[in-house]
């Protein structure tokens, strides 16, 4: 029995995938049948020297072999996922009332999904850019979605920005290649909100090492309402509990050039080995009051809050303890969205979040059809609706429940929230950049001189790709923001240059075949000595 032959070598829990399926299951686990149910005979499944149109497992496989792709998502393409559950372990009722953040103890399942942000479908874990973690929340309430990056700060306040950002950061139109500096750069200066977040990714901070070893941060503020209908102004942190670690850029070139699956290899042998990664989660809260007298913009997505304005209330844990079934059903078709939020959670107020209110359905609309909603991973624990029909999965599709609003024939009811605060905060935003974030960010968040001189090294290393007027306007940049930091790039982009043209003089250093790829065998010449006679 292979199962036991197996038994003393130790397999990383990805390797053992398949083998852990056969342990589970002794025995086949039936019949195979083809798409519409009817058995399939041994004998269909060849198809040499038989009558090929009239096989309709042929005919079946091919055809939903043809539709298995559908469209990647936009951003965030490569990612992975897990199931678990977030347990509530402080009372913040007197911050919201919403259902799952209330009762010490209560346990609410969730789906997370792990990705990266630039890379597409097959791309690499340990490429250097913001990592996301979604959180979708199962409540009584319906699906609560939270949406985190790995950097505390965004790009940009202005939705309008966003194409521009993925065009300018993804793959060039004709040289098809990933991530070109020059377009990078040149947006950045030209658009310089976006040149804190890019400080975050250049720094340690833009390789962590796995997606259980960092923090993450939905970044926005979130307007949240108790039951008495006042409100409170909060930025959420998920705080990792198995200790933040970073991959430098050396570290990060190795990992890559053997295995693109590095985050999701560790958070499934992880998981299955019983190691089950946790996040705290914790809230900066301001009032309404406090909001109204801080000297920055607590809206602003592209800066950090000031210490002294804000107070950190702890609200619970995220475990995740079972990986995903099947990575399609359970992870590709799960539809996130950041205007899935509960009672109690009115949520963010500033423009980037309105527009993100949109982007997401009408994303998720094109990627997975106007009903993702009632795909498994995302149908919530209790739904009655008055949409009918579409695309399907329709499901039941409210089966002979009156399908029109307000009707006398006991439909769904709408219910009134007294809880929910009566005053709309109304956010005017500032288009201005300022630059002491990038400063106290050189200054302060990185802490000690090697990480200095990896940021300076990571900064500088791709700049040597950039054509010289950009790389100018960069430098012009980085002297507005801090003069030691410009000067220190500068040098280091100077040597960068020396080093590229260095390495244009080796050789590569490939092998070399002699002659063309053969195309023919040779046929092997007998051995004609004659056999000597005795
Ligand atoms: C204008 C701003 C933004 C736009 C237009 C945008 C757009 C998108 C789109 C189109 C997707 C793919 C969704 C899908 O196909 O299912 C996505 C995914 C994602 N976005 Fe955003 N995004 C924006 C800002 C942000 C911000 C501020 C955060 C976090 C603080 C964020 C976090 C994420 C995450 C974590 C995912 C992956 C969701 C998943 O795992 O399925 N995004 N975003």
């Amino acid at each position: 029995d292979d199962s036991k032959r197996f038994d003393n070598v130790t397999y990383q829990p990805v390797h053992r995938q398949l083998l852990d399926f056969k342990i589970k299951n002794p025995h086949s686990i039936g019949l195979w049948t083809k798409n519409a149910g009817d058995p399939v005979d041994i004998r269909d499944t060849v198809t040499i020297n038989s009558d090929q149109f009239s096989n309709q497992l042929l005919i079946d496989t091919i055809s939903t072999l043809d539709g298995e792709r559908i469209p990647e998502r936009v951003v965030h393409a490569k990612g992975t996922g897990a199931f678990g559950y977030f347990e509530v372990t402080h009372d913040v009722s007197k911050y919201t009332y919403a259902d799952v953040f209330n009762g010490v103890s209560k346990k609410t399942p969730v789906v997370v999904r792990f990705s990266t942000s630039l890379q597409p479908v097959g791309g690499s874990d340990v490429s250097r850019e913001p990592k996301g973690l979604a959180v979708k929340f199962y409540t009584e309430e319906g699906n609560l979605d939270i949406l985190c990056l790995s950097t505390p700060v965004f790009q940009f306040r202005d939705p309008m920005t966003v194409r521009e950002v993925l065009h300018g950061f993804k793959v060039n139109p004709q040289s098809n290649i990933r991530l070109d500096f020059t377009s990078a750069v040149d947006l950045l200066t030209l658009r310089p909100s976006l040149a804190h977040n890019a400080f975050w990714v250049m720094s340690d901070f833009g390789v962590p090492d796995g997606y259980r070893r960092m923090d993450y941060f939905p970044i926005h503020t979130f307007e949240i309402a108790n039951k008495y209908g006042e409100t409170h102004y909060v930025r959420f942190h998920f705080r990792t509990e198995q200790g933040v670690a970073i991959l430098t850029s050396v570290q990060a070139a190795a990992i890559q050039a053997v295995d693109l699956d590095y985050y999701n290899r560790d958070l499934y042998n992880a998981i299955d080995s019983g190691k089950y990664p946790s996040w705290r989660l914790e809230m900066d809260v301001m009032t309404r009051h406090d909001i109204q007298k801080v000297d920055f913009d607590p809206f602003d997505v592209t800066r950090l809050w000031k210490n002294g304005t804000f107070h950190t209330v702890p609200i619970g844990k995220l475990v995740l303890n079972k990986n995903v079934e099947n990575l399609f059903k359970d992870v590709e078709q799960a539809a996130y969205s950041p205007a899935n939020l509960v009672p109690g959670i009115p949520g963010p107020v500033d423009f980037l979040f309105r527009g993100r209110r949109t982007f997401y359905r009408d994303t998720q609309n094109y990627r997975l059809g106007r009903n993702h909603n009632k795909i498994l991973v995302n149908m919530p624990l209790y739904e009655k609706t008055y949409v009918r029909d579409g695309t399907p999965p329709t499901r039941l599709n409210m089966r002979n429940a009156p399908n029109y609003y307000p009707n006398s024939f006991h439909g769904p009811v709408p219910y009134v929230d007294e809880r929910r605060p009566l005053k709309k905060l109304e956010v005017l935003e500032n288009n201005a950049v300022d630059v002491e974030p990038l400063w106290y960010f050189y200054n302060h968040i990185i802490k000690d001189e090697d990480q200095r001189l990896r940021f300076i090294t990571n900064v500088a290393v791709p700049l040597a790709q950039v054509t010289p007027p950009v790389v100018q306007r960069l430098l012009k940049l980085l002297f507005l923001i801090d003069e030691d930091l410009a000067t220190r790039i500068r040098a280091a982009y100077e040597v960068a240059l020396v080093a590229q043209q260095a390495a244009t003089l080796v050789p590569t250093p490939s092998i070399e075949y002699p002659g063309n790829i053969p195309t023919t065998q040779e046929v092997p010449k007998h051995n004609t000595t004659e056999i000597p006679k005795s």
